[in-house]
């Protein structure tokens, strides 16, 4: 039997550190879909925490470089969060969410023996190296955060790498490339710039000898986008010219403020700052805080606000794909799906049905990744603006190796290893997505109106629901049919089937304290009356207090 050099936990050190980062016993802390997430100023102990955390999950994993992001992406200024990433980009494994759970709400007393007991029963090998790589967004709590992370690593010494204030898609990209750096699936140079030059490079090979692309505007959040983005430009030259609107970083209270992404989707209308800058079908987008999230728009002739959002991107981006791979010849050897939730517009749903398969999957970014990868290409987005596309491991070969038999056959090769090359395929990235809407469009010589007419978006309403206890819902059918309350789904149905096109569906959210509610039908004033009877019957049928119940519901 191999023997293995028993360390033991540096637990001196470690209390010493952990005393400059005590708990408030009142709070309590749960690693959910977006990881840990609330008001940045109560967050110290848990950075803290997280950076004794990832750095025992390098070691577990070999010492293997563990991501960590802190960032409250869309959520308002004063909130928060921290997310760990997995050494090949991807988000932490779901055992390793209970852990942090766990880790994160031990009292100051315990907090020790949690950690010791969690070393022993996760079996972790504290000889080997632990490496961390590091990055925040533009929050005002970040800088303190950073510090208490810091602080974490340093009690258990592990290797710390500090990205500075950067995106949540660079902070994967990063991992992944740290972490196949020197191996045959190198991913790209293991810096800002690698990532900046890998992307822009392809970006230029995809674009050469296309007709010069129109202005685009893109909506910043006031967020990490805006350094982001504005260092791209730099690289993007004249390919791709770009107007930056609300890249105040350091205006108190502007983060995520009337712009970015999440706003758009959820308004579904123009940030404020817009007004009066578009020419009709001009196109804009928005990222949001950190910068993983796109939504597109523009404004029509007669002054209207179009939206083309997360189902709209995996339109033209899948339809593209599978095109291309017709192209080179190889229809049949490429399988190309998409994976979308079931808040993906019924439209899109079918527009995408007839050309190819679709998967339906619950809500969050790693389920949908997870079965993007059961795909030779597969294509994922989250009606907000969160997706990207999959290339697996066997496809990437082929398309290095395929042989391509006609003039044709090889641009359309070329154009799909650069796709290979533009797409961050760790995470959703609106940058990278950005540039990849944007190469479509070229490609198809679309404008924004001629994306947007691929179909028409069905009309539809998301309600927010209070209740008192969200748990008592649960769902089957991938979040599309509830199963408890017992009795409440075939009301639900039946009141769906009197509007035409009604579809609503209710599941409990995994990151605010409510049950939601959504619903379309061809009418706007039928979805909302759909959505509005739906909150009517969950509000009721959960014991909703009747003296506060919303009088839109019905
Ligand atoms: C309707 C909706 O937009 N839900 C969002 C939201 O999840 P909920 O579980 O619905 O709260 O936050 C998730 C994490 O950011 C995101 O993946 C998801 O799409
Ligand atoms: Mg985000």
């Amino acid at each position: 039997m191999a023997s293995r050099k028993v360390v033991a936990l540096p637990v001196d050190t470690i209390a010493e550190y952990a005393a400059r980062h005590p708990k408030a016993p009142h709070l309590h802390f749960s690693y959910g879909t977006a990881g840990f997430r609330t008001l940045g100023v109560v967050l110290d102990s848990v950075l803290f925490r997280v950076g004794i955390l990832a750095a025992l999950r390098s070691k577990r994993l070999d010492g293997k470089t563990i991501g960590v992001m802190i960032t409250a992406s869309h959520n308002p200024e004063e909130d928060n969060g921290v997310k760990l990433v997995d050494p090949r980009g991807e988000m932490l494994e779901a055992a390793w969410e209970n852990h942090a759970t766990t880790l994160a709400n031990a009292s100051n007393e315990e907090f020790l023996d949690v950690l010791r007991q969690f070393v022993q029963t996760a079996r972790i090998d504290l000889s080997k190296p632990s490496r961390v790589v590091y990055g925040r967004d533009t929050r005002p709590t970040g800088e303190g955060l950073v510090q208490a992370l810091r602080d974490g690593l340093a009690a258990i010494g592990a290797e710390g790498r500090d990205a500075g204030i950067t995106t949540t898609p660079i902070v994967h990209y990063l991992v992944k490339a740290i972490n196949t750096k020197g191996t045959k699936q190198e991913y790209g140079e293991d810096s800002e710039e690698g990532y900046f030059e890998k992307m822009s490079e392809a970006f230029r090979k995809l674009v050469s000898g296309r007709a010069r692309i129109p202005q685009l505007i893109v909506d910043c959040a006031n967020g990490v986008g805006a350094p982001i983005v504005k260092k791209m430009t730099e690289y993007l030259g004249e390919t791709l010219p770009i107007v930056l609107v609300n890249t105040a970083i350091d205006t108190p209270g502007a983060l995520n403020h009337n712009c970015g992404a999440d706003f758009v989707k959820t308004r579904q209308t123009l940030p404020p700052s817009l007004h009066g800058m578009m020419k009709p079908g001009q196109r804009a987008c928005s990222f949001d805080g950190d910068a993983d999230r796109l939504m597109y728009y523009f404004i029509d002739e007669r002054g209207y606000f179009a939206m083309l959002d997360g189902d709209k991107i995996a339109a033209l981006v899948a339809a593209f794909i599978v095109d291309l791979a017709r192209l080179a010849g190889l229809a049949d050897k490429v399988k190309v799906g998409v994976v979308q939730t079931a808040y993906a517009n019924g439209a899109s749903t079918k527009y995408l049905s007839e050309r190819l398969p679709v998967r339906c999957v619950p809500t969050g970014v790693k389920h949908l990744h997870h079965a993007a990868e059961q795909f030779d290409i597969g294509v994922y987005f989250e009606a907000n603006g969160h997706g990207t596309v999959l290339f697996s491991p066997s496809t990437i070969e082929r398309l290095e190796t395929h042989e391509p038999s006609t003039p044709a056959q090889s641009t359309a090769l070329k154009h799909l290893n650069n796709l290979v090359q533009l797409i961050n395929q760790t995470v959703g990235d609106a940058l990278s997505d950005m540039l990849l809407v944007e190469v479509v469009l070229a490609h198809k010589a679309y404008s924004a109106i001629e994306w947007n007419s691929l179909y028409s978006d069905l009309p539809n309403r998301l309600v927010k629901v209070y209740v008192p206890n969200r748990n008592v819902f649960k769902t089957e059918d991938a979040e599309r049919r509830l199963v408890s309350p017992a009795g409440l789904q075939p009301k639900i149905e039946e009141l769906a089937r009197r509007y035409d096109g009604g579809r609503s569906f209710v599941r409990p959210s995994g990151t605010e304290d409510v049950v939601r509610v959504y619903s379309e039908a061809v009418l706007r004033s039928q979805a909302d009356e759909l959505a509005f009877r739906v909150a009517g019957l969950v509000y009721d049928e959960a014991g909703g207090d009747l003296n506060r119940r919303p009088k839109e519901f019905l």
